[in-house]
């Protein structure tokens, strides 16, 4: 072997790259020891390594598959002559590393590019050398604002140079710094955002770059913010709500006690409302409680503090109070500005009312759930008081309350047990003096009490829906009791029943009704249904609907207590109605008062001008009827002829006036 030929082999044997001769058809015919590494496949003589060959020069990047794993190749081969026969030369170079590290970095450029936390690198002097997107977006700054620039570009000024050496310190000890920094974006507006540097340093552990990455933190914040607020608040008038209000009643006792000051709480609920929720829908039962929340809102003082409860119902926190009148004179504004009509977007126009319990610190409550408490009972008793008024809570208050449920409980055994009785008060035709008909008046017969009036109970039996039991019963009752006594021979009369506002609203009495004619066989034409100028302005559509489906059935129609509520009389035009009841208010000041007087001739005429019977409550002397008389009044009824009495009795009145 010549010299040259043995340095050609010795180069062959120590050269990092494969080197391998192919026949034509791949086969190998010579390869040195790095390739047998490389492929990883023993001796490859022989072999065929499936390597692609071109016959001129060719450069190119296959892959390896191999035992340990897949690599890549850059195979370079040429033609040659071996052993005379024309064959390949093939120059085979791993780069499997280079390729992974190619793809790494292709990786973590995507990586780079795609966060949403924004990133931004600097050189070891601090001036920033690359930014993603996503920096960017959150600072408003593009590539071309920050290059060469260093991060002070971004400083709020919030934060002093102590807190930045403080930063600094620790990057310098540990390579790492994470905290939340105000930055100013471009457009100037200041945010919050949590920062985390790190140190990049190369393998003399010199450092080469610093990289932050930065998380907005305005957004997360707001909607923190928002989840906060609304755990204190209601969502939709954005009022406190009765967590934060009983937490500042809590905080206002603690004050008034220290300083020896008052502190009113005002429950409010809204009279009517769930009839407009219910026959307008709930958008605008929202829009209304959104108008509600505005006015009371402007009606107190910026110290009070204005809540809702839910539903209907609000309060109202008033520090520092001169005392209980001051409350109740705030109470009063309050109802009154609520009871103006509301312009609803929708173009409709409504009204409300409400009532209002209130309860006094020290006086009352000293702790905020009893203060509460006993507002609670205080709305309560407004309400049957009347509504659209406010009353006070006080121990005779209290007692009331557990009177109320203690009457709740017995009435409801009342009703089982039989203990109601109806007793009748005749209505006399003024013309002739006789006894033409009688109103039906529920008594409670009470084992213990003895007869309990109607004053006593309706309104609970109200409250608590026993009442459509109490009427339905009262009403079947006075139907048998009339066929008894057209059975015993007397003319038939009218019968005056009295329908409560509730019933009258729920469900279908007018089934009721005529299930009660037809059972009982009483003649329509003589039942008289009598309902409170309440319970027809509650619903207007709905009631004129449930009116006209009552007279259907021939039955009479009586408003009762006439005058003490809203109703004008241009107003009843809208009902088919038969009798107008004059309240006995009116009467009682006949012939003392002219004005009520005047009030009582004008109804008279006016109602006959409707062509309704007028029938005068509550008269009590001749007087009165003497002046009813006068004015052409048809009816009346009082204590001048009798007191409501059991059937018998009654029965004995009728024979006795013939
Ligand atoms: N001071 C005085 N009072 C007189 C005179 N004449 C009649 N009264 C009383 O005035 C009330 C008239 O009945 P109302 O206005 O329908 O007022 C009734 C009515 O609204 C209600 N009520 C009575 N029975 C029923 C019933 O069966 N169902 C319903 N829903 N309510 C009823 O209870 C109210 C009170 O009933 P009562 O206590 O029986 O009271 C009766 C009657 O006893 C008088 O000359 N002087």
């Amino acid at each position: 072997m010549t010299e040259n030929l043995i340095n050609f082999q010795l180069i062959l044997t120590t050269i990092s790259d494969g080197i391998v001769v192919v026949d034509q058809r791949g086969v190998v015919l010579y390869a040195n020891e790095s390739a047998e590494r490389l492929f990883e496949r023993g001796e490859l003589v022989g072999k065929d390594l499936a390597v692609p060959i071109h016959s001129g020069e060719t450069r190119q990047d296959i892959n390896l598959i191999r035992p340990s794993g897949i690599g890549w190749a850059e195979l370079r081969s040429a033609p040659i002559t071996w052993d005379k026969q024309p064959a390949f030369v093939i120059c085979v170079r791993d780069i499997t590393e280079r390729k992974t590290s190619d793809l790494g970095l292709h990786l973590a450029d995507t990586v780079f590019d795609s966060t949403r936390e924004g990133l931004m690198v600097t050189d070891s002097a601090q001036r920033i050398v690359r930014i993603n997107p996503a920096f960017s977006e959150i600072t408003g700054y593009s590539a071309a604002d920050v290059l060469d620039q260093t991060p002070a570009l971004l400083r709020s000024g919030r934060h002093d140079s102590a807190f930045y050496a403080a930063m600094w310190d620790s990057i310098n000890v540990s390579g790492h710094w994470q905290g939340e920094v105000w930055n100013r974006r471009k457009n100037s507006e200041i945010y919050p955002q949590l920062i985390s540097i790190d140190v990049i340093r190369d393998h003399t552990g010199r450092v080469c770059n610093y990289v932050a990455v930065l998380t907005d933190l305005s957004k997360l914040r707001s909607s923190q913010l928002e989840l906060d607020f609304l755990a204190h608040h209601d969502p939709l008038t954005r009022l406190p709500n009765r967590l934060l209000l009983l937490s500042r009643l809590q905080h206002g006792i603690e004050l008034a006690q220290r300083d020896g000051t008052h502190l009113a709480l005002l429950m409010l609920d809204l009279d009517r409302f769930k009839d407009i929720n219910d026959s307008f829908g709930h958008l605008v039962g929202d829009e209304l409680l959104q108008l509600v929340a505005t006015r009371l809102v402007k009606q107190v003082r910026t110290i009070d503090t204005v809540g809702r409860f839910g539903g209907d119902e609000f309060s109202v926190l008033m520090e520092d109070v001169a005392g209980a009148e001051q409350a109740a004179r705030v109470a009063n504004d309050i109802i009154r500005v609520l009871s103006e009509p509301y312009g609803l977007s929708s173009g409709v126009e409504v009204r409300i009312g409400a009532s209002v319990g209130i309860s006094i610190y020290p006086d009352n409550g000293l702790t905020p759930e009893l203060m509460l408490q006993q507002a609670d009972s205080a709305l309560y008793q407004a309400k049957i008081e009347g509504r659209g008024r406010f009353a006070y809570f006080s121990e005779s208050l209290t007692q009331a309350a557990r009177a109320r449920i203690d009457i709740e409980v017995r009435l409801r055994r009342a009703i089982t047990q039989g203990e109601l009785r109806v007793y009748y008060q005749p209505q006399v035709d003024i013309p002739s003096g006789r006894i033409v008909g009688a109103e039906a008046l529920v008594r409670w017969q009470c084992p213990i009490e003895g007869l309990v009036p109607p004053a006593r109970f309706i309104t609970i039996a109200e409250a608590t829906g026993l009442i459509g039991e109490i009427d339905d019963w009262v009403l079947r009752e006075t139907c048998q009791q009339g066929q008894r006594w057209r059975a015993a021979g007397l003319p038939t009369l009218t019968l005056a029943v009295n329908l409560s506002a509730y019933q009258f609203l729920q469900g279908d009495i007018s089934q009721t009704v005529a299930q009660v004619l037809r059972d009982t066989g009483y003649p329509a034409a003589f039942l008289e249904l009598e309902l409170t100028e309440s319970a027809l302005m509650q619903r207007e559509a709905q009631a004129i609907q449930m009116l006209d489906r009552l007279k259907a059935l021939g039955v009479r129609l009586a408003i009762d207590d006439f005058g003490t509520g809203y109703s004008s009389l241009a107003y009843l035009k809208l009902f088919p109605l038969d009798v107008l009841k004059i309240d006995k208010r009116f009467i009682d000041d006949i012939p003392a008062h002219r004005d009520d007087m005047e009030i009582v001739t004008a109804i008279i005429a006016m109602a006959h001008s409707l062509r309704l019977k007028v029938l005068a409550e509550g008269v009590e002397n001749k007087e009165q009827l003497a002046y009813l008389q006068t004015q052409g009044c048809d009816q009346f009824q009082g204590y001048l002829t009798s007191r409501p009495v059991p059937a018998a009795e009654f029965e004995k009145l009728f024979l006795s006036g013939r």
